[in-house]
């Protein structure tokens, strides 16, 4: 079965996390995949939004750590690479329905999605300095932009967990859904905006995001300082700590 499931409802592209055995740890299949399905919905004329979601007891513990120490090399054509720049290329609306686990690259795409909604489950982390990483995704500039640069400072230097009620304080999601309603609360945000014209819900979303050209440079310098971090010899030894103890 697919490690990416996806369904095509009512102008919404639903993409699933589907590797729960890993916590839908995500490997390069599926950083390729989720790539695919959001290009080719971008440019599809029946898609108005994306919906992007996990189990109901995980959104994703980030990077699948196995492949850090097997591909070290994070390179343009890297597919993770692929995938958060098409994130910082979406012209369409990417709105996320967090469960459980948001870990890493996990709580970090949410700084890419237009509309976020968790349940009370949700347990985000940025475990970057844990791991001898720094941040990925934009998330040193767009962190500090959304939440300030003490408490943005505090998520990325002691990468500590934090909680649902937390990261709504934070502004990093818009609400909390009670569990069993999420999935269905965050498809009919998705759809209500599917439902908008095309053109003019493109534009303003360009237009809210006039830092864009930068924000890419910006990425470039981070993926630069992460490949050289992940292939210390201090990333190594946390990433084989952490499968070793499993
Ligand atoms: C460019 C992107 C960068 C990033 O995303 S950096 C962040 C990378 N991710 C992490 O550092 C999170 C790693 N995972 C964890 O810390 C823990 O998991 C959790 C706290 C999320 C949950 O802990 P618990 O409930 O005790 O579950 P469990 O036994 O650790 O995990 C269940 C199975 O899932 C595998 N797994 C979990 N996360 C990952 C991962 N990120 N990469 C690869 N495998 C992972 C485990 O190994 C295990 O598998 P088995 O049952 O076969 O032993």
């Amino acid at each position: 079965m697919s490690m990416i499931k996806v369904n095509d409802t009512d102008g919404v592209r639903i993409i699933q996390f589907n590797r729960l055995d890993k916590l839908n740890a995500i490997n390069l299949e599926m950083y390729r995949e989720l790539t695919a399905y959001l290009i080719e919905g971008d440019s599809n004329n029946d898609i108005g939004a994306f919906l992007l979601c996990g189990d109901k007891h995980c959104f994703t513990a980030g990077n699948d750590i196995a492949d850090f120490l097997n591909v070290p090399n994070l390179d343009a054509e890297h597919p993770a690479i692929e995938f958060l720049f098409c994130l910082l290329g979406l012209k369409k609306p990417l709105i996320a329905a967090v469960s459980g686990p948001a870990i890493g690259i996990g709580t970090t795409m949410l700084l890419h999605c237009d509309l976020v909604y968790a349940d009370a489950s949700a347990q985000f982390q940025l475990p970057f300095i844990n791991l001898a990483l720094v941040p990925e995704a934009g998330a040193s500039m767009l962190l500090p932009q959304l939440v300030g640069y003490t408490r943005a400072a505090e998520l990325l230097l002691t990468g500590e967990p934090f909680s649902a009620m937390q990261a709504r304080g934070y502004r990093l999601i818009n609400d909390i859904v009670e569990d069993d309603e999420l999935i269905e609360f965050s498809l009919n945000r998705a759809k209500l905006i599917a439902s908008k014209p095309s053109a003019a819900v493109q534009q303003t979303k360009a237009l809210m995001k006039p830092w864009k050209n930068h924000l890419k440079q910006h990425m470039q310098q981070e993926l630069d300082c992460f490949t050289k971090c992940l292939s210390s010899d201090e990333a190594r030894q946390r990433f084989q700590q952490f499968l070793l103890h499993k």
